[in-house]
């Protein structure tokens, strides 16, 4: 941090650095475009990206795991102590974002431990990375910065930290994103999730259409994602929400009322 190479983006929260050259970059998107043009089946990285990649499966595991032990473990051991101490395994993928494919990822938390997602294509405009608070916070729905990526920098943030990439306007976005798992922090009373009650109404760029009860309160849906998601949510928790919520549907009014008591992530 003394160096000036890590900035805060969200302070103790969130993290920015350099980390691949341009030419890297380059090299990283030749390899994920011979892929695409290979036209071999590729199973997607998670429900909510139709068009990312898992680097596992095109062979680069290893250097994904040389990424996790030279940059990802050391930084994380000390931003983010509880979480990062010991991370041993990963899911690493890629994201795309383009008009008429997908044009953002909606608001969420990773199943991860610790999160790190470089920008490897940046020919775009729009598209920038909003952050609000840590899931089952008081103001886990309260914005804190939207974020621009930049080409071979990389942000780290804590899984559970709520998150989002608004609409792309132009161009492509493409970057890579390792979510690392620690055994011991998913083991330790530490990581038991806890929702606490919602201090006040949530900000407009913190709800989430999959995650949130009361999305359209204060958003207009998505193209198609009404009739997907209305009445399918979770969040805030039955019995945890703030003074005045009103869900999009009235519970009596559920036609398929969740049985789980649970927090799904992605
Ligand atoms: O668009 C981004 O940079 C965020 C990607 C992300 O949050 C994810 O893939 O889980
Ligand atoms: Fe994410």
């Amino acid at each position: 941090m003394g160096s000036g190479l890590i900035q805060e983006i969200v302070p103790e929260l969130v993290y920015s650095f350099p980390i691949f050259t341009l030419d890297f970059c380059a090299l990283l998107m030749e390899e994920i475009r011979h892929f695409y043009g290979s036209k071999l089946p590729a199973r997607r990285p998670n429900s909510m990206n139709n068009y990312g990649i898992i680097l596992n499966e095109i062979g680069l595991e290893p250097m994904i795991f040389d990424l996790q032990d030279a940059v990802i473990q050391p930084l994380a051991s000390v931003l983010f102590p509880m979480e990062g101490s010991e991370l041993e395994s990963h899911h690493s993928f890629t994201i795309r974002y383009k008009g008429g494919e997908d044009t953002h990822l909606d608001v969420h938390t990773d199943d991860s431990d610790v999160t790190f997602n470089v920008n490897i294509f940046g020919n775009y405009t729009g598209a920038p990375l909003v952050f609000c608070g840590i899931n089952g916070e008081p103001d886990h729905r309260h914005f804190r910065t939207a974020y621009q990526h930049q080409l071979g920098y990389a942000v780290m943030h804590r899984g559970r930290h709520r998150h989002g990439a608004e609409d792309i306007t132009g161009g492509e976005r493409m970057n890579l994103v390792v979510w690392s798992y620690s055994y011991n922090y998913r083991h330790s009373k530490e990581s038991v999730k806890v929702h606490l009650k919602e201090a006040s109404k949530p900000d407009e760029r913190c709800v989430s259409y999959t995650h949130d009860r009361d999305f359209g309160r204060y958003k207009a849906w998505p193209p198609g994602k009404k009739e997907r998601f209305m009445g399918r949510g979770w969040c805030p928790p039955r019995g945890k929400e703030y003074d005045g919520f009103i869900p999009d549907v009235p519970d009596d009014q559920l036609p398929h009322r969740s049985k789980r008591g649970g927090q799904p992530q992605q």
